[in-house]
């Protein structure tokens, strides 16, 4: 329940005028309907005691009374839907740009992108929840329940000790909600939902292999399955909000059973006028409708906790660095002695997995040197790359860029000095130029097409009319995969890191196109040291010394030739 709190108070915090505006226009309703029954209530009865009686009665200053109070609450009405979800939709617009920023930053351990992207957004839909179902409902609430504490207790101490008794009763049904909340109804249905997406996703992105070995019907099974159990969690959690409904209408006839015969006591002993009495009745009949408002977001709120639990996870800020000066790291010669790269005594193990990686991994790379990772697949040289990298850190030991630790060095400093060149990198569906311009957004076009030049893809791109503003489809479409290869190369051409990591950059790609790839980065990268994840002969023959991470332990480092005389 932290999390709720932290939301609340973080959604305060970003707009208090929009918050506090809000819920003073939703009190406006909520008064004015209280107020047009208890008048229309004092005023019929009076209009017939009067009219039995023949007495005087102004029908003038009620009647208008009555029109004005009708207006306000039709107009409130307006007034709250829009002002308090205007106030929901501002806090959460800028909410959710602050976590996908936040999620850039972190990397999703065992789980797919595309479901973690989907449960986010799911989550911050039900963030909504919290102002509009809880904050709003219960400030109402609170505020109606002390107005009429104060009116009763001014008429007399029975009806104050009847309606505090209520107002305690239905506090009890909320607290007694509050207390049975379980998260793990919430917790199943969660999993449910993903699980009914993940399979459906599955189903129609593999139906073409299902269909070949015939897997497509159970395919479809296990969907309905998840799509069984989502049913079966949310009943649970309709019956709940059932219960609660009933428990809240039940004490509200409870309460004006009790108030007409207070009423008809306090009548009857002269502390109360019949026309009055009748006014107060018809205001607690209208009761039930405030208090019952937060019963929605009251029994929904295991599932606000635990989605504002994960949104509260993701949006904890990893330790920033402040860069300064002295942390930059410091440029030597190609032959400097401090090593642009170190691991020293490097474990790691991923999340969750029993077995480590890597176990106490200690090697140097010189500056400008360039060192091939080798081994059998799984030994964990794309895990080296990512420690290098920082885009992982590791459970023990040191690494050292540039003689600092990396963990010392600022993110923005980091990026500037060490590149990454994967297997295939992610091209967005926007224009060539600004798919170059991820890698420095203050390259002139003069400055592209030279990085697509040396990339030999500036032919190519020119040969389209619009040129640097061709659009690229989604994923890079319109370019084969070695185009596609040479854009990104052409992206890390654009930058001058004192680190390259080349993670199979030439995967995929014919030997003649990877022998040219790997010549144009080579011959571009200068001074920069490269960690090579080596798979090809031709990248093993470029490297000045070769790491195999499958030798026995002090063995690891070899020359090139040894390596290249196994590697048939
Ligand atoms: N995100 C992850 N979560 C858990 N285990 C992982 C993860 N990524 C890799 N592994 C495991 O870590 C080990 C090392 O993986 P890594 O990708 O570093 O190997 P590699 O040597 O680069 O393999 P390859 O040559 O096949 O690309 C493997 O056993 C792999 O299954």
């Amino acid at each position: 329940m932290r999390s709720v709190w932290h939301i609340i108070r973080t959604q305060h915090r970003y707009d208090s005028f929009h918050f506090w505006l809000g819920i003073l226009v939703a009190l406006l309703p909520a008064a004015a309907g209280l107020l047009l029954l208890g008048v229309s209530g004092w005023f019929i009865a009076a209009a017939a005691i009067a009219g039995l009686s023949g007495a005087f009665l102004n029908i003038f200053a009620p009647s208008a009374l009555i029109r004005a109070f009708a207006i306000v609450r039709t107009a409130g009405r307006y007034g709250e839907r829009v002002l308090t979800h205007d106030a929901t939709f501002r806090f959460l617009t800028g909410f959710r740009n602050r976590l996908f920023a936040a999620m850039a930053l972190k990397t999703n351990d065992g789980q797919r992108s595309g479901l973690l992207l989907n449960r986010l957004t799911l989550d911050v839909a039900v963030l909504d929840t919290i102002y509009l179902r809880l904050v709003v409902p219960l400030v109402l609430s609170l505020v109606v329940a002390v107005s009429l504490l104060l009116v009763w207790s001014s008429v007399s101490p029975l009806l104050l000790l009847t309606g505090a008794a209520f107002v305690l009763a239905w506090l009890g049904l909320a607290v007694w909600t509050f207390a049975r909340s379980d998260t793990k109804t919430a917790r199943r249905s969660d999993a449910a939902l993903d699980a009914m997406r993940l399979r459906a996703a599955d189903l129609a992105a593999g139906r073409r292999d299902l269909a070949i070995y015939g897997g497509l019907e159970a395919a479809a099974d296990s969907v309905l399955v998840a799509d069984t159990r989502l049913a079966e969690a949310q009943d649970v959690e309709d019956h709940r909000t059932s219960k609660l409904t009933a428990g809240s209408t039940l004490l509200g006839q409870l309460f004006l059973a009790v108030m007409l015969l207070v009423c008809l006591h306090e009548v009857g002993n002269g502390a109360l006028t019949a026309a009055f009495s009748v006014g107060l009745i018809l205001v607690v009949m209208g009761l039930p409708e405030i208090f019952s408002m937060s019963l929605p977001g009251l029994s929904r709120l295991p599932r606000v906790a635990l989605a504002a639990g994960r949104i509260m996870h993701l949006m904890r800020r990893p330790e920033e660095v402040e860069p300064s000066q002295s942390l930059s790291v410091p440029e030597t010669g190609r032959q400097g002695a401090v090593p642009a790269l170190a691991l020293e005594d490097v474990s790691f193990g991923y999340p969750g997995a029993d077995r480590r990686v890597l176990e106490g991994l200690s090697f140097h790379l010189a500056q400008g040197e360039i060192l091939a990772l080798a081994g059998r697949s799984g030994c964990g040289k794309s895990t080296i790359g990512a420690l290098a990298a920082r885009l992982r850190k590791p459970g023990q030991g040191k690494i050292l860029l540039g003689g600092l630790e990396i963990d010392r060095i600022s993110e923005k400093e980091l990026r500037r000095k060490v590149t990454v060149i994967g297997q295939k990198a992610y091209l967005f569906n926007e224009t060539v130029a600004e798919n170059l311009r991820v890698a420095n957004p203050d390259a002139g076009d003069t400055e592209l097409w030279r990085a697509l030049e040396q990339a030999a893809l500036a032919e190519r791109i020119s040969e389209n009319p619009k040129g640097l503003q061709t659009i690229l489809g989604e994923g890079g479409l319109g370019l084969s995969g070695g185009e596609q290869r040479r854009l990104a190369l052409a992206r890390a051409f654009l930058t001058r890191p004192a680190l390259f990591v080349l993670d199979e950059m030439t995967e995929g790609l014919d030997a003649a196109t990877a022998a040219d790839v790997l010549d144009r980065f080579l011959s571009y990268r200068g001074d920069a040291a490269v960690l090579m994840i080596a798979h090809r002969r031709q990248e093993l023959e470029r490297a000045d010394r070769v790491l195999d991470l499958t030798a026995p332990c002090g063995s690891g480092i070899r020359s090139p030739e040894i390596i290249l005389s196994e590697f048939q």
